[in-house]
Protein backbone atom coordinates (compact mmCIF):
# COMPACT_ATOMS: atom_id res chain seq x y z
CA UNK A 1 0.00 0.00 0.00
CA UNK A 2 1.09 3.82 -0.79
CA UNK A 3 2.47 5.14 2.21
CA UNK A 4 1.22 8.66 1.03
CA UNK A 5 -1.86 9.20 -1.43
CA UNK A 6 -2.69 12.34 -3.25
CA UNK A 7 -5.85 13.29 -4.71
CA UNK A 8 -6.71 15.90 -6.81
CA UNK A 9 -4.59 18.17 -4.77
CA UNK A 10 -4.73 21.78 -5.59
CA UNK A 11 -3.32 24.83 -3.20
CA UNK A 12 -3.46 28.53 -3.90
CA UNK A 13 -1.30 31.60 -2.51
CA UNK A 14 -4.44 34.16 -2.00
CA UNK A 15 -4.46 37.47 -0.70
CA UNK A 16 -6.75 40.66 -1.34
CA UNK A 17 -5.00 41.29 -4.60
CA UNK A 18 -4.47 38.00 -6.29
CA UNK A 19 -4.53 34.04 -5.97
CA UNK A 20 -1.70 31.90 -7.26
CA UNK A 21 -2.82 28.42 -8.23
CA UNK A 22 0.63 26.95 -7.31
CA UNK A 23 -0.71 23.39 -7.15
CA UNK A 24 -2.88 22.32 -9.74
CA UNK A 25 -5.08 18.93 -8.93
CA UNK A 26 -1.88 16.65 -8.32
CA UNK A 27 -2.60 12.48 -7.76
CA UNK A 28 0.75 10.69 -6.80
CA UNK A 29 1.23 7.78 -4.50
CA UNK A 30 4.65 7.30 -3.12
CA UNK A 31 5.92 3.79 -2.04
CA UNK A 32 7.97 2.55 1.03
CA UNK A 33 11.94 1.54 -0.46
CA UNK A 34 11.30 4.27 -3.24
CA UNK A 35 13.27 7.73 -4.36
CA UNK A 36 11.46 9.88 -6.14
CA UNK A 37 13.04 13.21 -7.52
CA UNK A 38 10.21 16.27 -8.69
CA UNK A 39 12.18 18.74 -10.89
CA UNK A 40 11.04 21.62 -12.60
CA UNK A 41 11.62 25.09 -13.33
CA UNK A 42 11.51 28.12 -10.80
CA UNK A 43 8.24 28.76 -9.48
CA UNK A 44 6.39 25.54 -11.11
CA UNK A 45 5.51 24.65 -7.17
CA UNK A 46 7.91 22.00 -6.54
CA UNK A 47 8.41 23.47 -2.90
CA UNK A 48 4.28 23.70 -2.26
CA UNK A 49 4.04 20.26 -3.05
CA UNK A 50 6.38 19.12 -0.91
CA UNK A 51 5.20 21.31 1.81
CA UNK A 52 1.67 19.56 1.28
CA UNK A 53 3.06 16.03 1.27
CA UNK A 54 4.78 17.49 4.83
CA UNK A 55 1.35 18.52 6.63
CA UNK A 56 2.84 22.23 6.50
CA UNK A 57 0.32 23.20 4.43
CA UNK A 58 -3.41 22.46 3.48
CA UNK A 59 -4.43 21.84 0.16
CA UNK A 60 -7.42 23.59 -0.57
CA UNK A 61 -8.89 20.79 -2.40
CA UNK A 62 -8.44 17.42 -2.84
CA UNK A 63 -7.37 15.06 -0.33
CA UNK A 64 -3.81 13.56 1.04
CA UNK A 65 -3.95 10.09 2.46
CA UNK A 66 -1.32 8.56 5.09
CA UNK A 67 -1.12 5.38 5.28
CA UNK A 68 -4.62 5.05 4.04
CA UNK A 69 -6.11 8.01 6.71
CA UNK A 70 -6.63 11.04 5.48
CA UNK A 71 -4.59 13.53 7.10
CA UNK A 72 -6.49 16.33 8.39
CA UNK A 73 -7.97 13.24 10.71
CA UNK A 74 -4.19 13.07 12.24
CA UNK A 75 -2.84 14.87 14.98
CA UNK A 76 -0.84 17.18 12.47
CA UNK A 77 1.88 18.07 15.34
CA UNK A 78 2.43 14.44 15.61
CA UNK A 79 2.27 13.97 11.61
CA UNK A 80 5.13 16.52 10.79
CA UNK A 81 7.00 14.94 13.56
CA UNK A 82 6.99 11.47 13.38
CA UNK A 83 6.23 10.51 10.11
CA UNK A 84 6.90 12.82 7.26
CA UNK A 85 10.43 14.47 8.17
CA UNK A 86 11.80 17.39 5.71
CA UNK A 87 15.37 18.38 4.92
CA UNK A 88 15.99 21.80 3.78
CA UNK A 89 19.01 22.69 1.32
CA UNK A 90 19.85 25.21 4.19
CA UNK A 91 19.92 22.31 6.81
CA UNK A 92 18.01 24.15 9.58
CA UNK A 93 19.73 22.85 12.35
CA UNK A 94 19.62 24.43 15.65
CA UNK A 95 22.62 26.70 16.02
CA UNK A 96 22.83 26.33 19.51
CA UNK A 97 22.71 22.91 20.29
CA UNK A 98 25.64 20.14 19.47
CA UNK A 99 25.18 17.62 17.08
CA UNK A 100 24.09 15.02 19.88
CA UNK A 101 21.93 17.58 20.82
CA UNK A 102 20.04 18.19 17.79
CA UNK A 103 19.02 14.86 17.25
CA UNK A 104 18.33 14.21 20.62
CA UNK A 105 15.64 17.39 20.82
CA UNK A 106 12.53 16.17 18.62
CA UNK A 107 12.99 12.80 20.66
CA UNK A 108 12.70 14.33 23.68
CA UNK A 109 10.03 16.65 22.82
CA UNK A 110 8.10 13.82 22.35
CA UNK A 111 8.35 12.68 25.83
CA UNK A 112 11.02 9.90 25.47
CA UNK A 113 13.14 9.84 28.31
CA UNK A 114 17.13 11.05 27.88
CA UNK A 115 19.14 7.93 28.19
CA UNK A 116 16.92 6.35 25.39
CA UNK A 117 16.72 9.54 23.14
CA UNK A 118 20.68 9.46 23.31
CA UNK A 119 20.98 5.87 22.34
CA UNK A 120 18.75 6.29 19.45
CA UNK A 121 20.60 9.39 18.46
CA UNK A 122 23.93 8.01 18.62
CA UNK A 123 22.31 5.26 16.60
CA UNK A 124 21.60 7.41 13.62
CA UNK A 125 24.27 9.80 13.96
CA UNK A 126 26.41 6.35 12.95
CA UNK A 127 23.96 5.32 10.38
CA UNK A 128 24.75 8.76 8.43
CA UNK A 129 28.58 7.63 8.73
CA UNK A 130 29.57 10.39 11.87
CA UNK A 131 31.05 9.33 14.80
CA UNK A 132 31.46 10.27 18.25
CA UNK A 133 34.40 12.91 17.85
CA UNK A 134 31.27 14.74 15.96
CA UNK A 135 28.61 14.65 19.03
CA UNK A 136 29.89 17.70 20.65
CA UNK A 137 30.18 19.96 17.48
CA UNK A 138 28.19 22.67 17.56
CA UNK A 139 26.87 23.13 13.29
CA UNK A 140 29.24 25.94 12.62
CA UNK A 141 31.91 23.27 13.12
CA UNK A 142 30.67 21.21 10.68
CA UNK A 143 31.06 20.96 6.82
CA UNK A 144 28.18 21.29 4.65
CA UNK A 145 27.89 17.91 3.96
CA UNK A 146 28.03 16.83 7.82
CA UNK A 147 25.34 19.79 8.37
CA UNK A 148 23.29 17.74 5.78
CA UNK A 149 24.10 14.12 7.33
CA UNK A 150 22.88 15.45 10.90
CA UNK A 151 19.58 16.88 9.59
CA UNK A 152 19.37 13.29 8.31
CA UNK A 153 20.03 11.61 11.42
CA UNK A 154 17.74 13.74 12.99
CA UNK A 155 14.94 13.34 10.50
CA UNK A 156 15.52 9.71 10.66
CA UNK A 157 15.74 9.45 14.62
CA UNK A 158 12.11 10.20 15.00
CA UNK A 159 11.16 7.07 13.17
CA UNK A 160 9.68 8.66 9.98
CA UNK A 161 9.14 6.08 7.12
CA UNK A 162 9.03 9.62 4.89
CA UNK A 163 11.80 11.27 3.89
CA UNK A 164 10.99 15.35 1.94
CA UNK A 165 14.16 16.80 0.44
CA UNK A 166 14.18 19.84 -0.67
CA UNK A 167 17.46 20.77 -3.20
CA UNK A 168 19.16 18.97 -0.43
CA UNK A 169 22.21 19.27 -2.65
CA UNK A 170 21.79 22.71 -3.29
CA UNK A 171 24.40 24.21 -0.81
CA UNK A 172 27.10 21.11 -1.25
CA UNK A 173 29.80 21.06 -3.30
CA UNK A 174 29.84 17.98 -5.89
CA UNK A 175 31.46 15.19 -3.15
CA UNK A 176 29.41 16.33 -0.87
CA UNK A 177 26.52 16.29 -2.38
CA UNK A 178 27.38 13.05 -3.89
CA UNK A 179 27.07 11.34 -0.61
CA UNK A 180 23.94 12.76 0.67
CA UNK A 181 22.13 11.08 -2.57
CA UNK A 182 23.71 8.31 -1.88
CA UNK A 183 22.93 8.41 1.95
CA UNK A 184 19.34 9.14 0.62
CA UNK A 185 19.22 6.19 -2.23
CA UNK A 186 20.46 4.01 0.07
CA UNK A 187 18.12 5.17 3.41
CA UNK A 188 14.96 4.18 0.26
CA UNK A 189 16.59 0.94 -1.24
CA UNK A 190 17.81 -0.82 1.93
CA UNK A 191 15.97 0.79 4.98
CA UNK A 192 13.11 0.65 2.95
CA UNK A 193 11.72 4.55 3.74
CA UNK A 194 9.91 6.75 0.77
CA UNK A 195 12.57 9.59 -0.36
CA UNK A 196 11.30 12.39 -2.26
CA UNK A 197 13.80 14.96 -3.62
CA UNK A 198 12.85 18.13 -5.01
CA UNK A 199 15.92 19.22 -7.22
CA UNK A 200 17.35 21.12 -10.23
CA UNK A 201 19.71 19.06 -10.62
CA UNK A 202 19.43 16.38 -13.51
CA UNK A 203 21.98 14.22 -12.14
CA UNK A 204 19.84 13.24 -9.36
CA UNK A 205 16.90 12.36 -11.15
CA UNK A 206 18.87 10.07 -13.61
CA UNK A 207 19.31 8.13 -10.17
CA UNK A 208 15.91 8.34 -8.73
CA UNK A 209 13.15 5.35 -9.58
CA UNK A 210 10.77 7.74 -10.51
CA UNK A 211 11.05 11.60 -11.95
CA UNK A 212 7.99 13.75 -12.24
CA UNK A 213 8.54 17.42 -13.28
CA UNK A 214 6.47 20.00 -12.00
CA UNK A 215 5.12 22.67 -14.66
CA UNK A 216 3.22 25.66 -13.81
CA UNK A 217 1.06 23.58 -10.69
CA UNK A 218 0.75 20.59 -13.34
CA UNK A 219 2.34 17.36 -12.19
CA UNK A 220 3.95 15.06 -14.76
CA UNK A 221 5.73 11.79 -14.91
CA UNK A 222 8.73 11.78 -16.95
N1 LIG B 1 3.96 32.66 0.31
C1 LIG B 1 3.59 32.82 -0.98
N2 LIG B 1 2.67 33.75 -1.31
C2 LIG B 1 2.27 33.93 -2.60
N3 LIG B 1 2.75 33.19 -3.63
C3 LIG B 1 3.69 32.28 -3.36
C4 LIG B 1 4.17 32.04 -2.02
N4 LIG B 1 5.10 31.06 -2.06
C5 LIG B 1 5.20 30.70 -3.36
N5 LIG B 1 4.36 31.42 -4.13
C6 LIG B 1 4.15 31.29 -5.58
O1 LIG B 1 3.69 29.96 -5.84
C7 LIG B 1 4.30 29.46 -7.03
C8 LIG B 1 5.05 28.17 -6.68
O2 LIG B 1 6.13 28.46 -5.80
P1 LIG B 1 7.09 27.33 -5.23
O3 LIG B 1 7.99 27.98 -4.21
O4 LIG B 1 6.30 26.17 -4.82
O5 LIG B 1 7.93 26.96 -6.55
P2 LIG B 1 9.27 26.11 -6.71
O6 LIG B 1 9.07 25.28 -7.93
O7 LIG B 1 9.58 25.42 -5.45
O8 LIG B 1 10.33 27.24 -6.99
P3 LIG B 1 11.94 27.27 -6.66
O9 LIG B 1 12.56 26.19 -7.51
O10 LIG B 1 12.33 28.65 -7.09
O11 LIG B 1 12.09 27.04 -5.18
C9 LIG B 1 5.18 30.58 -7.57
O12 LIG B 1 4.43 31.27 -8.55
C10 LIG B 1 5.43 31.45 -6.36
O13 LIG B 1 5.61 32.81 -6.77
Amino acid sequence: MAILKLNDVSYSYQNQYQSVEAVKNVSLELEQGKVYAIIGKSGSGKSTLLSLMAGLTLPKSGEILYDGDSIKNLDMEEYRRDKASVIYQTFNLFPLMTVLENVIFPLELKGMKHLEAKAIAERHIASVGLDKNHYKRFPNMLSGGERQRVAIARALATGSRLLLADEPTGNLDMANGDLVVKLLIDLAHKDKLAVVIVTHDLSIADKADEVFQMNDGILSRM
